[in-house]
């Protein structure tokens, strides 16, 4: 046992998904891995292992937030040994390039986030995601015709604080889309040298205030878990 985890060692796989909403977690151990067995339900942050296409694999909740996320993949290295993670998850585009219901591959991750300050004092650091990991998604999800971006996308501590003429500046700048947990993801991934990537739905539009609706948001992470799921048994 980890301190927020309940797995004991053996029960994590090397590859791990990484949804923010712990009932997907569940929702992904059911329906596509073969034997899933739970390891954790401590604070309801579910987390389980199963089989994919004959390769073990696990996929853990990790909550909302960098802080949040980093408790989870801190553990889950450090602790349980795991050395690919993929994060699949949801962002609002900012970019006029960028519709709802595409699929973003996260190149890198600026953020407003005080924590890599802390860690890298006097240092901008530039959270990144595997290439290894990025060119076999990239790969994968051409080959099942997805309409797909690859750039940079902004982890942002706030959820609604931000301005119109803040996503406007990103935008500017090439970012396409806000999220809250790639730029921890990617930082302690580096920190542990092991393999992460980010995957994100795109699930509205921050400045069209379109949104997707419940049918269209059920096809669309199930094509990204597919595509997720095709990743984690090539690595
Ligand atoms: O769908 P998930 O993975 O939770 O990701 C996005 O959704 C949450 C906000 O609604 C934040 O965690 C954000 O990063
Ligand atoms: O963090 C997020 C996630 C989805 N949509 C947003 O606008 N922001």
């Amino acid at each position: 046992m980890s301190f927020h985890l309940a797995a004991k060692q053996g029960e994590v796989a090397e590859t791990v998904l990484l949804p923010g909403d712990p009932l997907r977690a569940k929702y992904i151990a059911e329906t596509y891995l073969e034997n899933p067995v739970c390891y954790n339900q401590v604070r309801g942050m579910f987390g389980y292992t199963g089989v994919y296409k004959g390769k073990q694999i696990s996929v853990q909740g990790t909550g909302m937030g960098m802080p949040s996320i980093s408790i989870y993949i801190t553990e889950l290295i450090e602790e349980y040994g795991v050395k690919h993670l993929i994060r699949i998850g949801t962002c609002g585009s900012i970019h006029p390039h960028v519709k709802v219901m595409d699929l973003i591959l996260a190149m890198s991750a600026s953020t407003n986030s005080g924590m890599n300050h802390k860690r890298l004092p006097g240092i901008d650091f530039a959270p990144t995601a595997d290439f290894d990991l990025l060119q076999k998604a990239y790969k994968i999800a051409l080959e099942k015709k997805q309409s797909i971006q690859v750039g940079s996308v902004f982890t942002s501590d706030f959820f609604y604080e931000l301005s119109s003429a803040d996503y406007k500046l990103l935008a500017k700048y090439q970012m396409l889309a806000v999220e809250m947990e790639t730029a921890a993801l990617y930082t302690i991934a580096a920190k542990h040298g092991v393999k992460a990537l980010s995957m994100l739905t795109v699930s509205d539009h921050v400045f069209t205030k379109e949104m997707i609706s419940s049918e269209q948001k059920e096809k669309m992470l199930h094509d990204m878990f597919e595509v997720a799921l095709e990743t984690a048994v090539s690595v």
